[in-house]
């Protein structure tokens, strides 16, 4: 007997005119900041693949097709290297196993930083050939005409501030950030920047957990943190990070599962059933029918 998985999607998805389970929107994700006495957190992850996707897409409000995949699938030493065309790949690849969430992608280094109309050449591709509801870059003040420039063309944009890794070269490492008045400073603007030229949320990551409440105090769109504070308007991780992929990882990672050992355990087993002949076994093995 084949196994058969079953998914509480697995019924929506087959439904022919899913008009109950509509994907939420970029102007539902930013109304989320003041609705509701509760302001439940919105909930963002990562995720690289369809099949991933569909696996998070129904418990998730957003769905990042981060930047680091470079790291995560790549093995790369850094985002940096990163490109378009993978960020596409990927994108694409999440949409298509998703239904519910909001899909994000990053936009990777060197594909908008040089000008608004470079951003809108690299972003353009990123919404035309992904199907992905907007678009996420790093930067704040620098990067303020940017986010305008993309938002008034109809392109939807989360920021990201604090800890910057495209900026690794220039920030000296993944240390927190804002550890002086200077950084914090500098933290708050970014974020005041960003808000005002129109991004609809944006990533705090890494930051002293007062900074990411003063800048969760002082704009009026949802602010995600990574490394920043409980009081955010929602959090994001790593899936990968998250389920226990990677031996070592960041201090604001929480681990929900270790699934580097439970891939461990099942490719030892698979290994020492074909050393030693029982698999295949009878059920897995064609016959003719008698
Ligand atoms: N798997 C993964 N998870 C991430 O969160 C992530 C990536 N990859 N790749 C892109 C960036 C890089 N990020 C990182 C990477 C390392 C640390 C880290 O190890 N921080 C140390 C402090 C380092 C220091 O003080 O210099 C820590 O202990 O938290 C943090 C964020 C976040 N992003
Ligand atoms: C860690 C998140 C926020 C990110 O930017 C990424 O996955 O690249």
């Amino acid at each position: 007997m084949s196994t058969t998985f079953t998914l509480d999607t697995a019924t929506s998805r087959a439904n022919p005119t899913p008009s109950p389970m509509k994907r939420l929107t970029v102007p539902a994700i930013q109304r989320r900041k003041f609705e509701g006495k509760t302001q439940e957190p919105l909930v963002m992850l990562t995720a690289y693949t369809a099949r991933q996707a569909q696996l998070l897409d129904p418990h998730c409000d957003m769905l990042l097709v981060g930047d680091s995949l470079g790291q995560v699938i790549y093995g790369l030493p850094s985002t940096l290297p990163v490109t378009l065309d993978m960020m596409i790949a990927h994108g694409a690849a999440v949409v298509r196993g998703s239904y519910h969430s909001v899909v994000l992608v990053d936009m990777p280094f060197g594909s908008y930083e040089a000008s608004p109309q470079q951003a809108f050449a690299s972003a353009s591709r990123i919404m035309a050939e992904t199907g992905a509801a907007g678009v996420k870059l790093e930067g704040g003040v620098a990067m303020a005409e940017t986010i305008g420039f993309l938002t008034q063309r109809g392109i939807p944009v989360m920021a990201h501030i604090g800890l910057t890794p495209q900026a690794v070269n220039a920030l000296g490492g993944y240390g927190a950030r804002g550890k002086t008045q200077e950084e914090h400073a500098k933290i708050l603007s970014d974020a005041r920047a960003v808000a005002q030229a129109g991004a609809f949320s944006m990533v705090i990551e890494g930051v002293l957990e007062d900074i990411a409440n003063a800048v969760t105090d002082s704009v009026d769109v949802p602010v995600i943190g990574i490394g920043a504070s409980a009081r955010c308007d929602g959090q994001v991780l790593v899936t990968e990070d998250m389920l226990g992929m990677f031996e070592r990882t960041a201090r604001f990672v929480k681990r929900y599962d270790n699934i580097a050992e439970t891939i461990s355990h099942a490719a030892q087993r698979y290994a020492a059933d074909v050393r030693d002949r029982s698999f295949p076994g009878d059920d897995q093995v064609y016959r003719p029918k008698i």
